[in-house]
């Protein structure tokens, strides 16, 4: 099992990895020891060198059992613990208090600069690396194009690449891997709505790219030949020049004007100026497109997988879905088979169940941050340098703030009560918030009314469990067997 885990996350031999560990870790540890004396630093323990807990914590996500990881420490050590992960010494910092604390906390006190790998596959200048006014420049440029207003501009657009995409999937075959299909379906939305990239050949290509890039984001950063992350820095280099000529070829569609400056987000990071403004450079841009394809392509995938799970396996929640997706069908007036903005936000029963979703396995387990100058939480001292890790798991099994909480029970988000601040938390809180809530809204609830509207579907491993990779998926793939239910 350790070596699964060792080679799932490092895509190397244990071997090597223990050779560079006792090399490593000792100078790391007597220096960690000397750095932090005289601190009043939270319990919990930093594990081996180096390594730290990563191991233990990295082998419960494959059995998803994160949370229980989580909340052994939690009752051990309160709601603050310390630990050794991903390279780093850290931080745990749960519950709402914690949660207020660190979505909260300004760029003064803590950085959302991701763990070494991110930074490096990403680059330099992704979002989450840059100083608070270009982030914020860049941010802007992200979202000029994610947002409400501008999103809906481009539902027909979604909804017919997923339409053509499902019925090329499931042509003459009854059983489709779901969470390749989901993968690979959303990875050609991204480049075609996101990024405005259609020709097939350079889609593909970024797509086997990318899926390199994505293991080393959670990958032990070991440079060694054959390490996941070491191969993720070569994909980056080849990921930068298929997207060089392409931003080229944008510049001169926008000069022309034969490309709109709202149409897709390349455009908008091409489109940001003004006086006393740097406008994007390539590399900014380069870099941003890496950051935006990481933070959307999986966290989007895996919950339209996860819809696919639980409406296998729950007839209940599946009627009541197509009775909703059917309705606004017999609604539709005019000859116009494409979805539209209106109807897509008529779906209130399936967004209610994808939240469900979301609060009792989250698709992002929790992130990373790092303190940028000493300071202080629940009478603890936070020294500068470390990273901190919040976690979504415990006020999303938190009674006081659900109830009956590990009951599936969509209606808690129909409902008019509002939820605690801080508490639900599967896009984050603050600052960092997630910018394309929306954007996966739109795209879920989309998949969700082809499948609903033309299938019903059950798992041929009804056994299937949840693992971590990390995100949450059913760990053989989710085949499951089609049966066609022609729109009544
Ligand atoms: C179900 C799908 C998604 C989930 C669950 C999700 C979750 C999250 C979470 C939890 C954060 C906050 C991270 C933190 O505070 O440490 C975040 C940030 C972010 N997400 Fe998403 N995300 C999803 C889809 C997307 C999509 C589709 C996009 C883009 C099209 C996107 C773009 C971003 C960006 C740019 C940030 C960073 C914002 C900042 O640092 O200011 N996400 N996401």
């Amino acid at each position: 099992m350790v070596n699964s885990v060792l080679e799932s996350f490092l895509g190397m031999s244990p071997l090597v990895l223990v050779a560079v560990t006792i090399v490593s870790s000792l100078f790391l540890y007597l220096l960690f020891k000397k750095d932090y004396r005289g601190y009043n630093l939270p319990g919990g323990s930093l594990g081996f060198p180096l390594i730290g807990e990563s191991i233990s914590f990295l082998r419960a996500q494959l059995q998803d059992r994160g949370d229980e990881w989580i909340h052994e420490r939690v009752l051990k050590h309160g709601p603050v613990f310390k630990t050794h992960m991903m390279g780093s010494p850290t931080f745990v910092i749960t519950g709402q208090p914690g949660n207020k604390f660190v979505f909260g906390a300004d760029y003064d006190i803590m950085s959302a600069k991701p763990p070494k790998t991110l930074a490096i596959v990403a680059g330099e200048y992704s979002l989450s690396d840059l100083p608070k006014p270009r982030y914020l420049l860049v941010k802007q440029g992200m979202v000029s194009f994610l947002k409400a207003e501008s999103l809906q501009h481009h539902v027909k657009h979604m909804d017919r690449l997923i339409k053509a995409s499902l019925l090329r999937e499931t042509k003459d075959r009854d059983v489709v891997q779901a969470v390749q299909f989901m993968k690979n379906l959303t990875f050609e939305v991204a480049c075609c709505v996101l990024f405005g990239v259609d020709d097939e050949v350079i889609i593909k290509g970024l797509m086997s790219d990318f899926a390199v890039a994505f293991k080393a984001f959670w990958s032990i950063p070991i440079n060694l030949p054959g390490t996941n992350y070491t191969r993720g820095l070569a994909a980056r280099k080849r990921i930068v020049e298929k997207i060089l000529p392409i931003i080229q070829k944008k510049k001169e569609e926008l000069a022309n004007g034969t490309l709109s400056p709202r149409n897709d987000v390349i455009a908008c990071f091409l489109s940001i100026g003004g006086e006393n403004v740097v406008p994007l450079s390539d590399l900014e841009i380069i870099d941003n497109f890496i950051f935006l394809m990481i933070a959307s392509h999986d966290t989007a995938a895996n919950l339209s997988s996860m819809m696919i799970w639980k409406l296998a396996r729950d007839k209940q929640i599946y009627n009541k879905i197509r009775e909703e997706h059917l309705s606004i069908l017999a609604q539709r007036q005019g000859g116009d088979e494409t979805l539209t903005w209106v109807e897509v936000n008529k779906m209130k029963y399936t967004w209610s169940v994808a939240q469900e979703l979301m609060r009792v396995i989250p698709p992002l387990f929790g992130n990373f941050r790092t303190t940028t100058a000493d300071t202080s939480f629940a009478g603890y001292d936070l020294p500068k340098g470390w990273q901190v890790f919040w976690v979504a798991c415990e006020t999303h099994m938190d009674k006081n703030f659900f109830e009956d909480p590990t009951t599936f029970d969509p209606s808690r988000f129909e409902a008019k009560k509002p939820i605690p601040p801080c508490t639900y938390i599967p896009f984050g809180a603050g600052m960092h918030q997630c910018i394309g809530n929306e954007y996966a809204r739109v795209k879920t609830l989309t998949i969700v009314h082809h499948l609903v509207t033309r299938f019903e579907w059950s798992q041929v491993n009804p056994e299937e469990k949840i693992a971590r990779q990390p995100l949450p998926y059913p760990s053989t793939g989710l085949p499951i067997k089609l049966t066609s239910k022609a729109a009544e």
